[in-house]
């Protein structure tokens, strides 16, 4: 089974509308802080967080025992301005356990599976089309991998610049991705008991590949 853990900002839009309209950079400032925030609380206890819509954060917990969530929630909880409340999913696949929050589903935790993916060669493709260009080539790998995901049962996010990472059920659901996506890709695929450590194992997957000036896929256990 997967754990997913889904972070709500309780009464968020009612905080940003509190503000009046000249707001955006309040709020940009506090989604900074709560990034921050995320990414160190949860890293730190194992698991693989996103910021993804800023009043909902995700985080792949995997083995992560629950105590260590609470710990990594209360960090979040001093740097926003609402109450922040959390459920806890398992399932079958990263996409079943997001689904099942807050059911309390029992069972034997797995491995986490995620990869790290990077369109191959964009700096020189953003010497020459600029970077919006390779920023859309970015979001169109999102959106196709979104797509395949929601067939293998995994979760896709934009982590900057052209790359991305994906909760995965298990290391072939990967080429499901890469199936549909048109730019050449690589992607490391990292396998661990805990979900950032199995990330940082991609990354160096990734950075095998591009060592080798290879493209595809390459698993690190
Ligand atoms: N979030 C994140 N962004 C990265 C990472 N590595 C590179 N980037 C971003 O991606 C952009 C492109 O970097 P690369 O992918 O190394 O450049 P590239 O020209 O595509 O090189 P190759 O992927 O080796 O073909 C950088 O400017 C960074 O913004 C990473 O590990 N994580």
């Amino acid at each position: 089974m997967h754990k997913v853990v889904l972070i709500s900002l309780r009464g968020y839009r009612e905080w940003t509308e509190s503000l009046g309209p000249r707001r955006e950079h309040i709020i940009q400032k506090v989604q900074a802080r709560i990034h921050g925030a995320l990414w160190s609380s949860f890293t730190a206890v194992g698991a693989l967080p996103h910021h993804f819509r800023y009043d909902y954060l995700i985080a792949l917990a995997n083995n992560v025992p629950r105590h260590w969530i609470d710990t990594a929630v209360a960090k979040i909880r001093r740097s926003s301005p609402v109450e922040v409340d959390y459920c806890i999913g398992m399932g079958e696949t990263p996409l079943d356990a997001y689904r099942s929050c807050g059911e309390h589903k029992e069972g034997k935790e797995s491995n986490a599976v995620v990869a790290h993916v990077d369109i191959v060669n964009s700096t020189d493709a953003t010497r020459i089309n600029g970077p919006i260009h390779t920023y859309l080539r970015a979001l169109d790998m999102l959106r196709t991998a979104a797509g395949a995901c929601e067939d293998v049962g995994c979760i896709a996010f934009y982590l900057g610049g052209d790359n991305m990472v994906v909760y995965l059920p298990e290391p072939k659901a990967i080429y499901a991705l890469l199936d549909r996506v048109e730019a050449p890709v690589r992607a490391g695929v990292g396998v661990s008991p805990r979900p950032y450590t199995a990330f940082v194992k991609a990354t160096k997957g990734l950075d095998a590949l591009r060592a080798e000036n290879k493209t595809g896929v390459k698993v690190v256990r």
